[in-house]
């Protein structure tokens, strides 16, 4: 038996079109044309590749997207001086700035200086703590993607065993606050796990969230299994994943491909919450 796949590709097609028709709606009643702000510093090809997919994407629903293209070597006071621009400019609902970021530059007073208001990544603390106490608030777009994907497959969450490898802000500890809040028995493993195999061989739900090609195998895997695959590795020119594809799709019950699992839904997201965002324009900080 070989797993269902969980088709990132075109449910962020079906909810791009949910989003454009709002969109259009928000415009035509309310004169809102949300808009979004990302910042870009230095020449990395892969921020630039991910940068022109937001920007493509935006464009197809109607958000109104700039692209603020900084060089490698700018002070951070440039950097926070164009975040509290875009803080102040109306026209502006969402403002991201693509990480990672030069080594001149500290992330976390980058993070902390746009408007939580506007912070459609998710990544303030105001965000991050809003997310873990309950309260409204943006959510992350990866693993947000991630729970849209579950949920709309009709997936069963709670009483699974999820089991999420790797913990970064971004993406492995949210998905498994979102697991949790969902009602899922949460185990997470990172690099310092002994035995990983052990873990998700118990995993419902395993979320592979590293950039090692090739770490999760065949037989880690439990028999019916939903999979979901975060990592975005180039290998040989190719892209894949953290999990060994061929091998698993023939034990797990759904997974996720790269590309076309949870690259596109991470972009969707993104729009959501940028028009969220532009729904909410003065009735939140
Ligand atoms: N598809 C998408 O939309 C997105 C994809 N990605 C991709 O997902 C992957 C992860 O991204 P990100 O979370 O930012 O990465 P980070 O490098 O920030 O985190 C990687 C995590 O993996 C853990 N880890 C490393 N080696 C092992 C190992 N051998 N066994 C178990 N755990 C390990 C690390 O542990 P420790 O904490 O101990 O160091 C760390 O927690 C990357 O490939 C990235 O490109 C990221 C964002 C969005
Ligand atoms: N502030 C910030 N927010 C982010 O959300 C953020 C970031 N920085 N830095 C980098 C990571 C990575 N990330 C991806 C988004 C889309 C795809 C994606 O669309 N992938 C396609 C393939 C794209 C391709 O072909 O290269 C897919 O998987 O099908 C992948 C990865 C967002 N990130
Ligand atoms: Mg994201």
């Amino acid at each position: 038996m070989s797993a269902q796949i969980l088709d990132g590709k075109q449910l962020a097609a079906a909810l791009r079109e949910e989003i454009r028709r709002d969109v259009e709606e928000l415009r035509a009643k309310r004169g809102i044309v949300p808009g979004l702000a990302v910042l870009l510093v230095g020449d990395d090809p892969a921020s630039q590749s991910y940068v022109r997919g937001k920007q493509k994407a935006s464009t197809e629903v109607g958000i109104h997207s700039v692209v603020e293209r900084l060089p490698a070597d700018l002070s951070e006071q440039t950097l926070l001086e164009r975040i509290d621009h875009y803080n102040e400019d109306p026209s502006i609902h969402g403002i991201l700035v693509q990480l990672p970021l030069p080594p001149q530059i500290a992330e976390d007073r980058v993070i902390t200086r746009i408007s939580p208001g506007k912070d459609v990544d998710g990544f303030h603390p105001w965000n991050v703590g809003r997310l873990y106490s309950g309260g409204e608030g943006f959510v992350p777009c990866t693993p947000a993607g991630i729970l849209e994907m579950i949920r709309r497959n009709r997936i069963e969450i709670a009483g699974a065993h999820a089991v999420v490898v790797g913990r970064s802000g971004i993406v492995g500890k949210p998905v498994a606050q979102l697991l949790l809040r969902e009602n899922a028995t949460v185990t997470i493993c990172h690099s310092k796990t002994k035995d990983l195999g052990f873990y998700t061989k118990q995993a419902d739900i395993l979320v592979a969230a590293v950039g090692r090609p090739g770490l999760i195998t065949a037989d880690m895997i439990k028999p019916g299994a939903v999979v979901i695959d975060v990592g975005i590795n180039r290998v040989d020119g190719r892209l894949v994943g953290d999990v060994d594809f061929e091998a698993v799709k023939e034990r797990a019950g759904w997974i996720t491909p790269v590309p076309g699992g949870v690259g596109p839904m991470t972009i969707t997201m993104l729009l959501y919450n940028t028009l969220w965002s532009a729904k909410r324009m003065g009735n939140v900080q």
